[in-house]
């Protein structure tokens, strides 16, 4: 079956002033209709700049796409025209991004925002796109939608703001959505609402959706599949509920380990053998405690150091000068993306991969 996403080793560089910034560094992933892939990672780890080659919105120059294929319903979208990339982007793939008031255009009403998507792209009346704005608005239970279609974007609140970025989205019916932190800059019951709007909506309309978050917390309810980035690269990828019962990856049990937990602060680091609460799947109720829990601030592990600069990556394995499984072949070579699962095992994810030359290890939690 031909995957709605499928990206295959994208590799994007910035020139800088100080030199080349390997912001991507071949990465491969994808998506299927009416699945969530979520990609995690730290701040910088490229999980933004992927998500821009997709759409084909890079900052370009200083950045650029020096290889891959980025392959749409079986097409690749670097190598076709301008034009019906385009067009592709406008009706069948769309972003929701992390700052709405910015996204949105300041001084027009919301519902002319809306309705101006129906009149470009479907060449509808002026009467009968407002209609379907307010529909729309209220479909993403936005209160009052006839009345407020005439507000500005300011006028509304952060939640509000991201249903109506979601709305925009949607609009056209897109196979695919690619969120690029669509909650952070939400309090955490809102974050839970609009999730759980996303979540319906994909399921709804048999859409792909790409979660980008560094926020563990946010995708155990509603991803599929999770890819982990670090410094560039995959290091991850798995089923979600097989990455948060066994994780492959030293950093992806960093990330785990430093996520509040319902039954205590974080799990300490050697807090090893399927640890109760990992795993399963908290309600919304228990996702917000969780995450009040880590504010309040009990002892969390945190993964010692900082993320590598993109201009100097270490030698080998990126994560080797913070991972506490670091050995000598860590510094020299640089682990392949390994087989954890076969693709026949776990179909829907393409299998389950861990770029760490001890992942047996670490899957089995064996200590240091
Ligand atoms: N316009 C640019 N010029 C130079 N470097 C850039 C530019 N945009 C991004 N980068 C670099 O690319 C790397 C990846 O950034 P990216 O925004 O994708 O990270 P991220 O994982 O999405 O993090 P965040 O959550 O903070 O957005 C970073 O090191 C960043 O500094």
């Amino acid at each position: 079956m031909t995957r709605l996403l499928d990206v295959q080793d994208l590799r994007v560089e910035f020139r800088t002033r100080d030199g080349i910034a390997e912001a991507v560094g071949g990465v491969s992933y994808g998506v299927d209709a009416g699945r969530t892939l979520a990609v995690l990672g730290e701040s910088g780890s490229g999980k933004s700049v992927t998500a821009q080659a997709i759409m084909g919105i890079l900052d370009s120059p200083p950045g650029r796409v020096t290889g891959g294929r980025v392959l749409f319903r079986g097409r690749d979208l670097l190598t076709m025209s301008a034009r019906e990339r385009r067009r592709i982007r406008g009706a069948a793939m769309a972003m929701i991004f992390q700052d709405a008031l910015s996204a949105l255009n300041p001084v027009l009403p919301v519902g002319a925002q809306l309705a101006e998507m129906y009149q470009v792209h479907r060449g509808m009346s002026g009467k009968d796109a407002r209609r379907r704005a307010v529909e729309l608005m209220d479909r993403v239970r936005i209160p009052a939608a006839g009345q407020r279609a005439g507000d500005y974007p300011h006028q509304f609140s952060g939640g509000m703001r991201q249903r109506i970025m979601i709305a925009m989205a949607m609009a056209l019916e897109p196979d695919l959505i690619i969120a690029d932190e669509p909650t952070t800059a939400l309090d955490v019951t809102v974050q839970a609402q609009v999730m759980d709007l996303l979540a319906e909506l994909r399921r709804e309309y048999a859409m792909g959706l790409v979660l980008i978050t560094h926020d563990l917390g946010v995708v155990a309810d509603v991803a599929d599949t999770i890819a982990v980035m670090y410094a560039g690269r995959i290091v991850e990828t798995a089923p979600v509920r097989d990455l948060y019962r066994r994780p492959a990856h030293p950093y992806t049990r960093g990330l785990l380990d430093s996520v509040p937990r319902v039954d205590g602060p974080g799990a300490r680091r050697n807090d090893r053998g399927e640890p109760a609460g990992r795993g399963e799947s908290a309600g919304r109720g228990d996702r917000a405690r969780r995450n009040r829990r880590g504010h309040r601030g009990g002892r969390l592990y945190a993964i010692k150091g900082a993320p590598p600069s993109p201009l100097a990556l270490p030698s080998g394995c990126p994560f080797h000068p913070r991972c506490p499984r670091a050995q000598e072949i860590c510094r020299g070579e640089r682990p392949p993306l390994y087989e954890v699962t076969a693709a026949a095992a776990s179909p829907a994810s393409g299998g389950r991969t861990s770029a760490c030359h001890f992942w047996k290890d670490e899957l089995d939690g064996l200590d240091v």
